[in-house]
């Protein structure tokens, strides 16, 4: 492998804040110089249709594509995502090297302190499934609005009063330096996306670079995020289902959180358990299927795979 180790990252400011953390972690880890890691940026499709619903955008592998692309004809070394941006479903060759430690795994509101507070009626502008299932199952007097763009955009929309409100990951606020923005919406209302706050690093699976990005990963990170994405396997959902779920590393086991929603939140079902290892949420993911009204199962039973 030649030096310096090229990290592949999307180009948005917060893409790029994650790449210099990582490229720290790894100079730190292995005692290079500062300028043995050098990032490049590399648009992905995702980054191109910044105004259409991403569910409408259609394809998978929005955010991924292209970097995966860079990853197999080797001009990257490594490549950074956002854990929650990561399909289900990776190409074999790919494999998550190391995470680093997650960030606060809370969304925020912003514009208004807590969903009760919303004006009867309001609007909540968001892009996301599952944050509008959440808010609706509260609030069905909520109106959503496809919002979708970096937080500057958003808080501009906000003070044109386009929307009373917004939701974004406290994780990405807290790393663009933006932790005064919004407000916490507890875990008991607003459960988050797989994935999010997690930072992932992939590699050509048996690679030099695989082995070398593998030395600053954090172990419970990676257990908690891996049965979150269990999961999601079960169900074949992706982050534009709305579907919750959250792992916590216990002392001794995982507790898995998850709640599947019909899109206006009328129906939901939900689910707390304890497990021993990632795998074990595959089989969580059946249970909470199980258990789903009617309403539930016909959004989410389409898309399961019939067998494993
Ligand atoms: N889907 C976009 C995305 N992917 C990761 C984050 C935030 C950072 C994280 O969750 O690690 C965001 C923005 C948001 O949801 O507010």
């Amino acid at each position: 492998m030649q030096l310096p180790f090229r990290l592949g990252s999307r180009g948005s400011p917060l893409a790029l804040i994650q790449a210099r953390s990582v490229a720290s972690a790894l100079c730190a880890a292995h005692s290079w110089s500062e300028d043995a890691v050098v990032i490049v940026p590399i648009r992905t499709s995702g980054d191109k249709n910044r105004h259409q619903a991403l569910a409408d955008i259609g394809g998978k592998a929005l955010w991924t594509k292209e970097l995966d692309i860079a990853l197999t004809t080797g001009q990257i070394d490594a490549a950074v995502h956002s854990m929650k941006d990561v399909e289900t479903f990776r190409p074999s060759h790919i494999s998550i090297a190391a995470m680093l430690p997650r960030e606060d795994v809370h969304d925020r509101l912003i514009g208004i302190p807590s969903l009760e507070v919303l004006p009867y009626s309001g609007c909540v502008g968001t892009a996301s499934p599952r944050r509008a299932a959440q808010i609706r199952r509260i609030r069905p007097d909520i109106e959503i609005k496809l919002l979708r763009g970096n937080i500057d955009t958003r808080l501009e929309k906000l003070a044109n009063k386009q929307f009373d409100a917004t939701l974004l990951a406290a994780a990405g606020l807290i790393r663009l330096g933006r932790n005064d923005v919004g407000y916490d919406v507890p875990l008991d209302q607003m459960l988050p996306a797989a994935g999010q706050g997690a930072i992932g690093i992939e590699a050509l699976a048996d690679s030099a670079a695989w082995e070398k990005v593998s030395i600053i990963d954090h172990y419970p990170t990676h257990l908690a995020v891996q049965s979150e994405r269990q999961l999601l396997l079960r169900l074949n959902a992706d982050c534009h289902s709305p579907i919750a779920v959250f792992a916590e590393i216990l002392e001794k086991n995982i507790r898995l959180r998850a709640c599947l929603y019909t899109e206006n939140g009328k129906f939901s079902a939900s689910i707390d358990k304890e497990i021993s290892q990632p795998s074990d949420a595959f089989e969580v993911g059946s249970l909470l299927l199980n258990q789903s009204p009617p309403e539930v199962q016909a959004l989410f039973l389409p898309r399961v795979l019939s067998e494993r």
